[in-house]
């Protein structure tokens, strides 16, 4: 059987984050201190399952000396990857994390841009890594030149060997992708907001717009995510609401994305729905009370899992 995943980030990027004892918008900020580590979507999610043993390997673009310390950081994290390399500059992403509030305000490069030679060599080495692959991760912005069918473009490969999808994208690219028929999605309420073009301030309404995107789009399951307010699963079954336990939150950055890695391993285990949605809780809530964009490791998250509450909604 296949067990292998493959976590796509087609704009990665350097995560500079700083700590401020107190941000102050339109003035001087002193920074405390600073970390730097190896960021984008598909790379934090290939770090959680790196941690929980999974076989995995992590794709995309890199360029310029950001590529090379982007990964040289794979390397030394031992995460498997197979990268085309491009011309211009790997973005670097600044994460500012107010000490006072504990909120992180996130300031994102657009990215470098691919050009059609490097993204035909991207196309002939993802089909080459389909043929081992269990689940598909596709997770992020587009880097400029990309066009925003990309992910329905590179799910329909998958759907054709079989292999298992889950998307985590937000406006255009989020759209076409849904036209491909993902497994699983793993929105934000915010992006689950502006898919459908209007507010969902309850959990029925949330649930009630799960089930519809469930239907039209043919999915398995929609997950969706909530910060501090946990998470809601649905799937064509069962509807689960999902409680996070207590936590200092250090920073909230790769919360989602460890969610996600979460949810491709019970994937490939074929976990239950319950059992899913309590190793995605406790991943995505213990890394978000650790500093920077440092991820949950296997340990941390099976310790846990009993702490996750969970309410059987249907
Ligand atoms: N402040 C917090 N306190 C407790 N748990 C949190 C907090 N923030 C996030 N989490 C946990 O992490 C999960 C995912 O968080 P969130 O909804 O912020 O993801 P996201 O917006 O996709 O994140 P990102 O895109 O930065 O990876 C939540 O469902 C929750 O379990
Ligand atoms: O600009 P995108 O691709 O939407 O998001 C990129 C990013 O904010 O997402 C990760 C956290 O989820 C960070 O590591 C990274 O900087």
């Amino acid at each position: 059987m296949k067990k292998t995943i493959i976590t796509v980030t087609l704009n990665p990027a350097l995560d500079k984050t700083v700590n401020v004892n107190k941000m102050v918008v339109g003035g001087l900020n002193r920074v405390a201190d600073v970390r730097v580590d190896a960021g984008g979507k598909g790379i934090n999610v290939a770090k959680v399952l790196q941690s929980f043993g999974e076989e995995v390997v992590t794709t995309g673009f890199v360029g310029g000396h950001t590529g090379a310390v982007l990964l040289h950081e794979m390397e030394t994290l031992h995460i498997k990857n197979s990268f085309v390399t491009i011309h211009q500059e790997t973005r670097t992403n600044l994460k500012i994390v107010d000490q006072s509030t504990k909120e992180t305000t996130e300031v994102n490069e657009a990215g470098g841009e691919v050009q059609s030679s490097e993204l035909k060599a991207f196309y002939e080495l993802f089909d080459q890594l389909l043929q081992d692959a269990a689940v598909l991760v596709l997770a992020g912005s587009l880097s400029p030149g990309l066009s925003v069918d990309i992910y329905e473009q590179l799910l329909q490969m998958a759907h054709a060997q079989g292999v298992l999808s889950i998307l985590d994208a937000e406006g255009e690219s989020f759209l076409h992708g849904l036209k491909a028929h993902p497994t699983v999605i793993k929105p934000n309420i915010h992006e689950l907001e502006g898919l459908l073009n209007r507010q969902l301030p309850t959990d029925s309404e949330i649930v009630n717009a799960c089930q519809e995107l469930i239907d039209t789009y043919k999915l398995d399951a929609v997950i969706v995510s909530m910060g501090k307010d946990g998470s809601i699963f649905v799937n064509k079954t069962e509807t689960l609401r999902v409680t996070p336990f207590p936590i200092e939150p250090k920073s909230t950055v790769g919360a989602g994305d460890s969610m996600v890695a979460a949810i491709a391993s019970s994937l490939v285990h074929e976990r239950s729905f319950e059992e899913m949605a309590r190793y995605a809780c406790a991943a995505g809530t213990v890394t978000a009370s650790k500093s920077g964009t440092d991820v949950a490791t296997v340990q941390e998250v099976e310790q846990k899992l009993e702490q996750v509450g969970i309410t059987r909604l249907s």
